[in-house]
């Protein structure tokens, strides 16, 4: 079977890393429109760079680690009983730490780093500060967290879309289908034919739109999905 599968905040919770959305999360402590918005960041970079630097942080704490969801995922893939491309909206690179391996970050990777003044992308685990300096080019002030902020355009989309309608199967698994394009995923899914599956906490924004839906934390549902 070809096999979509998409995930959000909620397969990194049981892992310790806050949600967005849920109580506590992470747009209850700061407005998007202060942190993860190119305006944002031409008008404040420095509140910009310590947001991302916070999580940073967060991630590179040995407490955080990938968990019994990121780990079913891997095998599903690694299996090779099916064609799986997982989709992620989560920047943690925790997708990876639990075994799989082409993870289409489509709104890019909290560990990366860009910089604004000659293009470069690289691995960067640093705090992420206006006086560093790029390490291809020595400019300093001009680097970025390689994310996609709201209002600019996710990465990979025709590689998504392409394997959207091509699929047999979409699985959404701990998002609240509250950010766009991702959200509009299973309508795609759907009208090429394909079956649609929710695996959540709790019915997300777009509960409606799955043929089949099983709530519960993610580290019950997914293994039980995938063995
Ligand atoms: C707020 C929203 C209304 N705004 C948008 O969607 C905007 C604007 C927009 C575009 N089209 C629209 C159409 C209608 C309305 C608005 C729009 N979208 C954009 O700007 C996007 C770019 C959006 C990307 C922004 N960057 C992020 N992240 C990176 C940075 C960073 O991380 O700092 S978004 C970020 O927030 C989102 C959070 O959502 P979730 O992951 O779902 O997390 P949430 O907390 O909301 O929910 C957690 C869920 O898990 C569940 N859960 C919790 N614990 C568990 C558990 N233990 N087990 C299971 N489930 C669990 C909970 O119940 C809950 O349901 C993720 O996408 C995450 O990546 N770009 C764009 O549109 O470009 C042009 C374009 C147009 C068309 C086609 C192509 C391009």
């Amino acid at each position: 079977m070809k096999i979509v599968v998409l995930t959000g905040a909620g397969v990194s919770a049981e892992s310790g890393l806050a949600t967005f959305r849920d109580a506590g999360g992470i747009w209850a402590r700061y407005r998007i429109e202060d942190v993860a918005t190119p305006d944002a960041y031409a008008r404040n970079p420095a509140k910009v760079l310590d947001f991302y630097t916070q999580r940073r942080v967060q991630l590179r704490d040995p407490a955080i680690d990938a968990n019994d969801t990121h780990r079913a995922l891997a095998r599903l893939a690694a299996s090779g009983t099916h064609e799986v491309l997982l989709v992620t909206q989560n920047v943690d690179d925790l997708h990876e730490r639990g075994g799989s391996e082409d993870v289409l970050h489509m709104h890019g990777e909290l560990f990366k780093t860009r910089c604004l003044a000659c293009d470069a992308l690289f691995d960067d685990r640093d705090d992420l500060t206006l006086q560093r300096a790029c390490a291809a080019c020595g400019a300093s002030g001009r680097l970025r967290p390689h994310v996609v902020w709201f209002g600019e355009m996710p990465l990979e989309l025709d590689r998504v879309y392409d394997a959207l309608t091509d699929s047999d199967l979409f699985v959404s698994i701990g998002t609240s289908g509250n950010v766009y394009p991702a959200a509009d995923f299973v309508r795609t899914a759907r009208s090429a034919g394909a079956r649609t599956l929710e695996l959540n906490l709790e019915p997300s924004e777009g509960a409606s739109l799955f043929h089949d839906a099983r709530y519960g934390p993610a580290s019950n549902l997914v293994p039980a999905w995938v063995d």
